[in-house]
């Protein structure tokens, strides 16, 4: 119904030009005294008689846009630019408007199409947008108000909608201001009924079009290139991807996505249909794939009793990272994404230490006390998705939640699941804690080593404790390995030839380099360490002269984790000293995956395929045994040192960079790509492919 719209433009929400009051100080001029100002009439440009320089700008020189005038004179305060992001914001528009007549229970399938010839397509089966003459709008549709005057909405009250992503009444204004064309068309009342605008104007009145029975509004529309620039178009991954996240946002709604395939440049899908019933905890499983993480997903749903208002999340955490950050908190309010975050996050920190807190003084862990929400999100991966009243936002791209609700919902809602959760299955529960508890105290450790190297008078060359030097003073000759975890290190320590190999562990994860600042990377002690270990500056102080060994030799574990960390060292390298590969002072050692023996012979294999060629071969006709390693640290020190290590014996692959030095950032993104098993296949090739230039 049309009362359901309230045009803020007639009621005076702007100040009320105020009526003249007293004034206790006096103004210098008598002129200058309250007094009624003229009624203003338009002045055409007319210089004042004061004569100066500034009389080009007078009255005339104040403007009052009309209408859609201020979107199109000033998009960026309203889509935040005019680039691609703010683009895809006017499908953003769009879409929340669909859902939200989806969350509000009057819509249940969302169609989503764009077309070949670049027209962009949102219809829901909801309410309609009401289409009765708007009561202080005469002669106007309420849909005619929607589309063309701002602040004008249905969503002010909190009749019509209880917890909407709509607020300003802005939005789908502006999307029709910023349109080369734009068809509206509303089923509703007994009738179909269609409008027609360009650039925010109208071109006709509102037609009924035909009996119909359908209810539904559809809007379609084509961004205007006068905004975007010539050629500017949606870009079909970005739009399914935004579907894809509103599917996952709210099981109640059944998003249908269609898109003309001669605008597909990717693997997007020209048809699909998007439901998920298992919500945020499936997005997250999708999004993580097969990754290693600290427990299971933690996830769950709240409401509050009595009002609206409701929480759901799904969690985990990941020694490693999630491929392009450590961590990340992806955030969502009334099914608006909050790229910038806001207080829902802050509530859902807030939550997640407390909660931890007290686990750990329930399990008498005295260690818990020094966490801080750093420490507990720093490797968290998180979807949350908060519903409220009256949510506020900054500015209309909704970037960024400020209502102080929905820290307090969010904190509220959690607190009981998670001390739930935590205490159910203390195993997942201590295994958490004791991953944020040493996060914890790595951070004071560098916090301290800090305050040590600033204390230090002079610079001389200081070492990482945990290094095992070689005993050469120059670098000719030698090498260090640097290897994954406590027990390799050990093993590898017993052995190298202390003359010439230097070993170097890394405990837990490197920080992800491929996406890291270069603050975060000079934070990272084990990296920090291993420039140390090197006796190089990373960035553009580095000189390839410094560097204390001949050889730098990755050597870690010959399964997917491995891989994972070969891939971070490699793309550090190539990131932060590139000269190193260049020169080819970079190689991975080929620990073997097998041992085959049959009586007193045995050999070694890389990998399925050359043992398959070992056992045609070498041991063809001979009852066998087939030992499997798990890991370097699984092996004796003298297994070690046959297979990987000894230089008489051992093969080692030389890391090149492919072609052309361009293809750089294309390889960092190929090795440090979400997908697990490509990343570990990459090495695999690269590694044999560079095996022929070797040189031992
Ligand atoms: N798909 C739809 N179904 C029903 N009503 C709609 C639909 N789209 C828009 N409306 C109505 O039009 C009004 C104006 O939409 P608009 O997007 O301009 O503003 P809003 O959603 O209220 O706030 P915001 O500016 O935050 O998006 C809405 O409040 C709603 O009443
Ligand atoms: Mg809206
Ligand atoms: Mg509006």
């Amino acid at each position: 119904m049309a009362d359901d719209l309230f045009a803020f433009n007639d009621t005076p929400e702007a100040p009320k030009p105020e009526a003249p009051k007293p004034v206790a100080v006096t103004p210098p001029q008598a002129a200058l005294a309250p007094a009624p100002k003229p009624a203003p009439t338009p002045v055409a440009a007319a210089p004042a008689p004061t004569a100066g320089a500034q009389n080009a700008y007078s009255a005339s020189s104040i403007e009052v846009l009309e209408g859609l005038e201020p979107v199109r004179k000033r998009p960026g305060m309203y889509i935040g630019g005019t680039d691609e992001r703010a683009l895809h914001h006017l499908f953003a528009e769009v879409l929340d408007n669909a859902m939200d007549e989806a969350v509000a229970r009057h819509a249940k399938l969302i169609t989503v199409e764009l077309d070949a010839d670049g027209y962009l397509s949102v219809r829901d089966d909801g309410r309609g947008i009401p289409v009765d003459p708007h009561p202080k709008h005469p002669g106007k549709s309420a849909l005619e108000v929607v589309m063309t005057v701002l602040h004008s909405g249905g969503k002010f009250s909190g009749k019509a909608y209880e917890t909407s992503g709509g607020l300003h009444g802005v939005g789908v204004s502006v999307v029709n201001a910023l349109s080369e064309h734009l068809d509206v068309t509303v089923w509703r009342d007994g009738f179909e009924w269609k409008q027609s605008f360009s650039r925010g104007n109208v071109l006709g009145p509102i037609q009924q079009v035909q009996p119909s029975r359908k209810r539904g509004t559809q809007i379609r529309f084509k961004p205007d290139d006068e905004i975007f620039g010539m050629g500017a178009a949606f870009k079909p991954a970005r739009l399914f991807r935004m579907a894809r996240s509103k599917a996952y946002l709210f099981r109640g709604v059944e998003i249908k996505w269609t898109c003309a395939p001669e605008r597909i440049t990717d693997t997007t899908p020209a048809q699909a249909l998007l439901h998920f019933p298992g919500g945020l905890a499936d997005a997250l499983i999708d999004r993580i794939g097969e990754l290693e993480t600290v427990t299971p997903t933690f996830a769950g749903r709240a409401e509050r009793q009595g009002e609206a208002g409701a929480f759901e999340w799904a969690v985990t955490w990941s020694p490693i990272g999630f491929g392009e950050a450590d961590g990340f908190i992806q955030s969502y309010c009334n099914t608006v994404s909050t790229p910038d975050g806001g207080t829902h996050e802050a509530g859902f920190r807030a939550a997640l230490v407390k909660g931890l807190k007290s686990y750990g003084e329930l399990t008498n862990e005295k260690r818990a006390a020094i966490i801080t929400a750093e420490d507990v999100t720093a490797n968290a991966g998180a979807l949350i998705s908060v519903f409220i009243r009256n949510p506020e936002f900054q500015g209309q791209t909704k970037d960024r939640l400020s209502s102080p609700e929905g820290a307090r919902l969010v904190e509220q809602l959690l607190r009981d699941p998670l001390d739930h959760w935590l205490t159910e299955s203390p195993k997942q529960a201590n295994a958490l804690l004791g991953f944020v508890v040493d996060r914890a105290e790595d951070r004071l450790r560098r916090r301290k080593d800090k305050e040590v190297q600033r204390a230090a008078a002079t610079r001389k060359l200081r070492l990482p404790g945990k290094l095992s030097d070689c005993s050469r003073q120059s670098a000719q000759g030698t090498e260090l390995f640097i290897v994954e975890g406590d027990s390799a290190g050990g093993s590898a320590k017993q052995a190298r030839d202390r003359t010439t190999q230097a070993i170097l562990p890394l405990r837990g994860k490197i920080l992800n380099v491929a996406s890291a600042t270069a603050d975060k990377l000079r934070q990272n002690i084990e990296l920090s360490d291993l420039a140390l270990a090197l006796g190089v500056q990373p960035g553009n102080r580095f000189n390839i002269d410094d560097l204390r060994y001949e050889r730098i030799v990755i050597m870690t574990d010959a399964d997917v984790d491995g891989a994972h960390i070969a891939a971070l060292l490699i793309t550090f390298f190539y990131r932060v000293m590139p000269e190193t590969i260049r020169q080819g002072r970079v190689f991975m050692a080929l620990p073997p995956l097998y041992r085959i023996s049959a009586g007193p012979l045995s050999e070694y294999a890389r990998d399925d395929a050359h043992r398959d060629e070992l056992l045609a071969t070498v041991f063809k006709g001979k009852k066998t045994e087939i030992g499997r390693f798990k890991g370097l640290g699984e092996m004796m020190a003298s297994q070690l040192k046959e297979t990987t290590m000894d230089p008489k014996k051992r093969t080692l692959a030389r890391i090149t960079v492919p072609d052309a030095e361009t293809s750089v950032e294309d390889l960092v993104e190929r090795l440090m790509g979400k997908r697990a098993d490509a990343r570990f296949q990459f090495i695999q090739e690269n590694a044999q492919f560079v095996k022929e230039d070797l040189d031992v």
